[in-house]
């Protein structure tokens, strides 16, 4: 796959020395914040490493497999003393992990948070804290694979990292997350909230929807040949459809809180669709060998985009 042809635009590497924080909260611990716990261990960016999940095994295995120093149910008490937490939570349930961690939290400790939402997440959580310190997140690599057991070192070298801060955040505070980003091997952008939730409507959520309508649409129709139909799926099936595997609560609530961004992707979708069926239905060879050929070059990032978006790289 040549990356090179999805990036926004380049990120700009400040250099710095790696920040250390003294204890470091983790608030949910599966994946993401799992990954980010094994390279802050690794990497020394934190002396003690706690994390919170609703349930004991959560806990166990978070403690079994060393991500964390001390793991407890309860929020308030894992962040108690930190400078830093991280909230790791299905983005629908980033307000109430808020809200039960602020009692414990200390008035200058760092917020952030790693949700694939942006926006609501901002509005979830801002009547529980403190906005000047906290700086919203979201690294932009994972897998479809979750918990503690799928945490990962190097998970987020060479990816993007978005943060998108309030107007009102405190700059040493925007500045030290992005450093965590980039101490673990992130490229970091700062965008506005809004826009980083139309952004991944399109090259993450949609995707998403797809491939989980598309595992959907083959298991009905296997149902109804009453024959075995998934058996055959190739290559072609597996590689589009391999995060259809993805956490379904975890992709409910990203729907559920990007509504407005994500139903315009799918409308342009279906536009676009339709006009595919149609050049289908008429025979329309050349309109179909465009549309691919322009979908290739789009890929290969040899293309400038529908629209007049130049590919990275392009002179
Ligand atoms: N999976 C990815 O590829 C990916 C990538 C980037 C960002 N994200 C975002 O990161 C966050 C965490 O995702 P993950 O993949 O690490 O998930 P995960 O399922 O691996 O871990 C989620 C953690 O949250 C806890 N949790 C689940 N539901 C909860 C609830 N209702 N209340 C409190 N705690 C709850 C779980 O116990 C677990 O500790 C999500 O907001 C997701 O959108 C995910
Ligand atoms: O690689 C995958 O499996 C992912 O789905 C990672 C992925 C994505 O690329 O859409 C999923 C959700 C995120 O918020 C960020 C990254």
């Amino acid at each position: 796959m040549n990356d090179a042809a999805f990036g926004p635009v380049p990120a700009v590497r400040a250099e710095g020395a790696a920040p250390v924080f003294e204890r470091a909260a983790f608030v949910g611990i599966g994946l993401i914040n799992g990954s980010l716990a094994r390279d802050a261990r690794r990497l020394g960016l934190a002396r003690r490493l706690v994390g919170s999940a609703r349930r004991r095994e959560t806990l166990d295995q978070a403690l079994a497999l060393g991500l964390v120093d001390e793991a407890t149910p309860d929020a308030a008490e894992a962040v108690r003393g930190a400078d830093l937490v991280v909230l790791g939570v299905p983005v629908g349930a980033c307000g109430e992990a808020a809200r039960a961690m602020a009692p414990g939290l200390r008035p200058d400790a760092i917020v952030t948070d790693v949700g694939s939402v942006k926006a609501r997440v901002l509005d979830l959580v801002s009547p529980h804290l403190d906005m000047r310190r906290f700086v919203p997140g979201h690294p932009v690599a994972g897998a479809e694979t979750s918990g503690p057991v799928a945490a990962v070192e190097h998970l987020f070298r060479d990816r993007w990292c978005i943060l998108t801060p309030r107007a009102d955040a405190d700059a040493a505070a925007v500045e030290r997350v992005a450093a965590l980003w980039r101490a673990v091997g992130s490229k970091v952008e700062l965008m506005d909230a809004a826009q980083h939730d139309k952004v991944l409507a399109a090259v993450s959520h949609l995707p998403h929807l797809l491939a989980f309508n598309a595992v959907n649409t083959a298991g009905e129709v296997e149902h109804a040949m009453r024959g075995e139909v998934l058996k055959y799926a190739a290559g072609g099936f597996r590689d589009f459809t391999r995060i259809a595997g993805a956490d379904p609560a975890m992709w409910r609530d990203v729907f559920l809180h990007n509504k407005a961004a994500v139903l315009e992707m799918t409308g342009r979708y279906a536009e676009n669709l339709a006009a595919l069926q149609r050049a289908i239905r008429r025979g329309e060879a050349d309109a179909l060998y465009e549309r691919f050929a322009s979908a290739r070059a789009i890929r290969r990032g040899e293309a400038a985009r529908p629209g007049g978006a130049p590919a990275p790289g392009t002179p």
